[in-house]
């Protein structure tokens, strides 16, 4: 009996690991959504999450050299467009920064990296080295995160514009946007992994590479919670204020 999956099978498989392994679930996503999270630990998300988005579209350009199809290339270039713009000032790299401007976080600091926290270094490095050592099809298969994340979004959003005062709709401007790309382009990732995982273990490492890229979110939000709610940060990374007069005080 062969254990292949139907493609419909293939895509069950991929929802439920999102249903259980996706970072809506872990507990800053919730406490970040809920108010409960301090001014400090906001800007420390925004600022540690910003060496995420600026990987994005170098991730992308990896997987763009590898495929050799002129009209893959065609299809998956528009997610450099979106993260980079067409010019500067414009795109998704420059809408996360308006969101670190407005929390007032130094520009130059946050793109820098130099205040990130290790383990988002660390996670950040490990999706670049996924996709570009992993064969074309779990490349592509790790942007599926993308499927979950207009749920996660939607949450965070409304949950950050009702709860914190010092955040407005302008300041988080770049989730608007998102939500309409990742379906497209999670839409079009998912349809050429159904087509293209033709066998079990084609299928297998599929399904893992989902996994692999929700174990990474899950990463940079523990390293997070750990470091500015629990223990402390990095010698090197950032110190929120609110922390400094936290530790003052101790
Ligand atoms: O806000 C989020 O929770 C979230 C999650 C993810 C994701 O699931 O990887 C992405 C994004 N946002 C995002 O904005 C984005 O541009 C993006 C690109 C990718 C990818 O792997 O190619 N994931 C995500």
């Amino acid at each position: 009996m062969s254990d292949l999956l139907t493609a419909s099978q293939l895509e069950e498989r991929l929802r439920e690991v999102g249903a259980t392994r996706y970072h809506h679930l872990h507990p800053f996503q919730l406490r970040l959504q809920s108010g409960a999270c301090s001014r400090g630990e906001v800007e420390a998300w925004a600022l540690n999450r910003y060496l995420y988005q600026a990987c994005i579209p170098q991730k992308d350009a990896i997987i763009l050299s590898r495929m050799e199809d002129a009209q893959l290339r065609r299809e998956w270039r528009q997610r450099i467009i979106d993260h980079d713009g067409e010019r500067e000032g414009e795109g998704g790299i420059a809408k996360w920064l308006k969101l670190t401007d407005d929390l007032g976080l130094d520009r130059g600091a946050v793109m820098s990296g130099e205040l990130a926290l290790p383990a988002t270094k660390f996670a950040v490095n490990a999706y670049m080295t996924f996709v570009r050592d992993r064969s074309l099809l779990e490349a592509v298969a790790s942007s599926l995160t993308e499927l979950f994340s207009p749920m996660v979004i939607a949450t965070r959003v409304s949950g950050m514009l009702a709860n914190y005062d010092y955040v407005t709709q302008e300041t988080l401007a770049y989730f608007t946007a998102r939500p309409v790309q990742a379906k497209r382009d999670s839409d079009f990732a998912l349809d050429y992994c159904k087509t293209h995982a033709r066998t079990p273990e084609q299928q297998r490492a599929v399904i893992a590479a989902l996994e692999f890229k929700c174990s990474m979110l899950w990463a940079m939000l523990d390293a997070l919670e750990h470091a500015y709610l629990y223990a402390k940060p990095w010698p090197d990374a950032f110190r929120p204020a609110d922390q400094a007069d936290r530790q003052a005080a101790e």
